[in-house]
C-alpha cells in the first residue's frame, strides 16, 4: 500500500519507499566491511521488524543466519507500558555467536534496553544493533547503536512494519499518523 493511499490518516509523509530502499543499501555496504570473515547472526524483532528484515538480508552481499524474537510493549496504544513481555524466543543458542539484532525503531528504548541485558547473558561474542528509525528526543534509557537508518522527531509513525492497533504495517514508506485517528 502507498502512503498516499491513506493520506487522511497522515499528516506528513516522512520517509519515502525509495529513501528506505538507498539508507539500507549504504548501511549494508558499511555492515558487510565490518563484518567481513563473520558468520552474523541477524536476529529480528517481531513484529515491527519484518520489512526491514526483508529487504535488509537480500540487500545485504555477505552470508548471513536469521532468527526471531516476538516481543511487545506497546500493545494497541501509541505509548509504551515500559513492561516488556517475550511472545516468542529465539530457537538459536547465542553462546559464541556475533550478534546484529534488527529493529524498526528505537522509541523510548526500553523494548532495546530490556532486550540487550537479556541476550547478552545468553554469552554471543558480539551484540550491535541495527535500526532503520530512532526518536533521539523520546529517549528515555541511553543505548549504544551503531547502525541507525534515519532521527526522526518525537511523533507516532506508521508504515514499513509499524503499527497503530495491528493496522498501517503494509505501508511501503513512513508516515506521522494524524493524532485524530488515535485521540
Ligand atoms: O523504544 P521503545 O519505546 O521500547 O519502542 C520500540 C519498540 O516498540 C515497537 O514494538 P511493539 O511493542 O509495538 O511490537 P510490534 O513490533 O509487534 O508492533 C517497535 O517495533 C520496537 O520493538
Ligand atoms: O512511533 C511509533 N510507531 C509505531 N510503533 C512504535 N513503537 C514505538 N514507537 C512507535
Ligand atoms: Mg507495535
Amino acid at each position: 500500500m502507498e502512503l498516499t493511499d491513506v493520506q487522511n490518516d497522515l499528516t506528513e509523509i516522512l520517509i519515502t519507499e525509495e529513501q528506505i530502499r538507498s539508507r539500507i543499501a549504504e548501511l549494508s555496504r558499511d555492515i558487510e566491511r565490518d563484518y567481513a570473515g563473520k558468520d552474523v547472526l541477524l536476529v529480528g524483532v517481531l513484529k515491527g521488524a519484518v520489512m526491514v528484515m526483508a529487504d535488509f538480508a537480500r540487500e545485504l552481499k555477505i552470508p548471513v543466519t536469521m532468527d526471531w524474537m516476538a516481543v511487545s510493549s506497546y500493545g494497541s496504544g501509541t505509548q509504551s507500558s515500559g513492561v516488556v513481555r517475550i511472545l516468542k524466543d529465539l530457537d538459536t543458542d547465542l553462546e559464541g555467536k556475533t550478534v546484529l539484532i534488527v529493529e524498526d525503531i528505537i522509541d523510548s528504548g526500553l523494548t532495546l534496553s530490556w532486550l540487550l541485558s537479556n541476550l547478552r547473558s545468553r554469552n554471543p561474542e558480539s551484540i550491535e544493533i541495527f535500526t532503520l528509525l530512532r526518536k533521539p528526543e523520546a529517549a528515555r534509557v541511553e543505548i549504544d547503536v551503531k547502525y541507525v537508518g534515519f532521527d526522526i522527531p518525537n511523533q507516532f509513525v506508521v508504515g514499513y512494519g509499524l503499527d497503530y492497533a495491528e493496522r498501517y504495517r503494509n505501508l511501503r514508506g513512513v508516515g506521522i499518523l494524524a493524532p485524530a485517528v488515535y485521540s
